[in-house]
């Protein structure tokens, strides 16, 4: 088992380049299914959850080949229609395989996905949407089996706006026959980015980066080359990394206009923040102003930033109220913290966190991806030597981390332990 060793941090100074988003890659891999030809797909981040959906894609006939950083997959006639159980729990983005396989074959058969640690995280609002696409689904065993000879168009009003839900029928309805009209859509950047990839393919979709999406089916689609966008929570991770220690980072490969709310909360927090065309520089404060926070579905604050967030706040000069509307238990990291000096109370779904002048290093465990990135932040501004356990998790999501906030000055090493 290995471990993520950190020593308390120098000030970060330097350049960073940031990936590809995580969670633009796994549905753009998705709608790879969705055509015979070939799809290439440039800058790909080296993730575990990218290899775990390599492995979803090539079980299901996919030719899937990576070659540095270039994907290629083709998907000319399916093998089976069973998504394979064991990547399946690893990847939660593996239900993304559920439209393209409808759509296209009129078929498919997953393993239903457990909760995970941040939530139970069901898949009714996907499967709502198939229904009333004309799939019918059946449950049982564990599994989802849905079928179609071919999907119909319809209009659907999303509950919750589910980024997962919207790019399932957002897959589906661009093979579906006729119009199909997603209401309260989710609006993520990295739902646009799937668009614009199904546009370069052929799709016909108006609305894109709207919660009012219109989709004319199409009979075919072709094959891709296509780069997806920067990953705006890596983007977010390293700027609190130079916040917590007053740092000085340039972001190179980043959309302002996608991390607006983390922007404002770090100003907030009395970070100076330069904003380029394609980068971005901040400069921590020696004081750390406390914030509040709500996550909220985008525009709103990212759940995917709230736990960095919480880790800047435990050094802030006075209290803050951190609320997670969008997962029911998108807490764990408060323990660990506590571990590590921090002083958090929760209450019901927010957090009141009292800054402290100091974290101390101690053994922790990341419980989940972001929980992970929020410990080894606090590792960087902690006195002494920090440990972190659960890797599995910061692998899902973070491409070389440890290199690059090497890069910045930090002193962090992974060891077998
Ligand atoms: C691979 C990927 O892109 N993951 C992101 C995606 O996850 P994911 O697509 O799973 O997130 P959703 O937006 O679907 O989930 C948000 C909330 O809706 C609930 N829900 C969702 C679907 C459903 O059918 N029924 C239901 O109740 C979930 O349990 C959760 O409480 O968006 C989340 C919210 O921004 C991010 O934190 C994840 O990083
Ligand atoms: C929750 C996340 O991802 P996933 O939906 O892949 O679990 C995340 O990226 O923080």
């Amino acid at each position: 088992m290995q471990s993520i060793w950190i020593e308390k941090s120098v000030p970060l100074e330097g350049k960073v380049v940031v990936s590809s988003a995580k969670n633009a890659v796994l549905p753009i891999m998705a709608a790879t299914l969705l055509t015979g030809e070939t799809c290439t797909i440039h800058k790909m981040p080296r993730l575990s959850d990218v290899q775990a959906m390599v492995e979803v894609l090539n079980h299901l006939g996919s030719q899937t080949h990576m070659k540095y950083d270039t994907l290629t997959a083709r998907c000319e006639g399916l093998v089976t229609e069973e998504a394979p159980y064991e990547a399946m729990r690893r990847l939660r983005a593996s239900v993304l395989v559920m439209g393209p396989l409808l759509a296209r074959f009129g078929k498919a058969r997953l393993p239903l996905p457990g909760g995970c640690n941040i939530g139970v995280r069901p898949v009714d609002l996907h499967l709502k949407g198939f229904r009333a696409l004309g799939a019918e689904i059946t449950l049982g065993n564990g599994y989802v089996t849905a079928t179609a000879p071919r999907l119909t168009g319809a209009r659907i009003y999303l509950d919750f706006p589910s980024v997962g839900a919207t790019e399932n029928l957002l897959m589906a309805a661009c093979l579906a026959k006729g119009t199909t009209i997603l209401e309260n859509a989710a609006k993520e950047p990295e739902i646009m980015d799937l668009g614009e990839m199904l546009m370069a393919m052929g799709a016909k979709i108006k609305g894109l980066g709207s919660d009012f999406l219109i989709i004319e089916g199409a009979r075919q689609l072709s094959g891709v080359e296509y780069t997806p966008i920067p990953d705006r929570v890596e983007a977010g991770t390293f700027m609190v990394g130079a916040a917590m220690t007053g740092g000085n980072v340039l972001l190179q490969n980043v959309r302002c206009a996608h991390l607006r709310p983390v922007l404002a909360k770090l100003r907030e927090a009395g970070a100076t923040i330069t904003e380029y065309p394609k980068s971005l520089r901040i400069k921590g404060s020696p004081k750390i102003h406390s914030v509040d926070i709500k996550s909220l579905p985008y525009p709103g604050f990212p759940t995917d930033m709230q736990p960095q967030m919480m880790a800047l706040c435990c050094l802030g000069d006075g209290t803050s109220v951190i609320t997670e509307t969008v997962f029911e238990n998108r807490f764990l990291h408060v323990g660990e913290l506590k571990r590590m000096g921090a002083d958090i109370l929760i209450d019901d779904r927010s957090a009141v966190v009292k800054g402290v002048s100091q974290l101390q290093g101690t053994k922790v465990e990341a419980p989940d991806l972001r929980a992970g990135a929020a410990l080894i932040l606090a590792g960087l501004a902690a006195k002494g030597v920090t440990q972190i356990m659960g890797l599995e998790h910061i692998d899902r999501g973070y491409d070389r981390l440890e290199e690059k906030l090497r890069s910045l000055g930090a002193s962090i090493e992974r060891r077998d332990a």
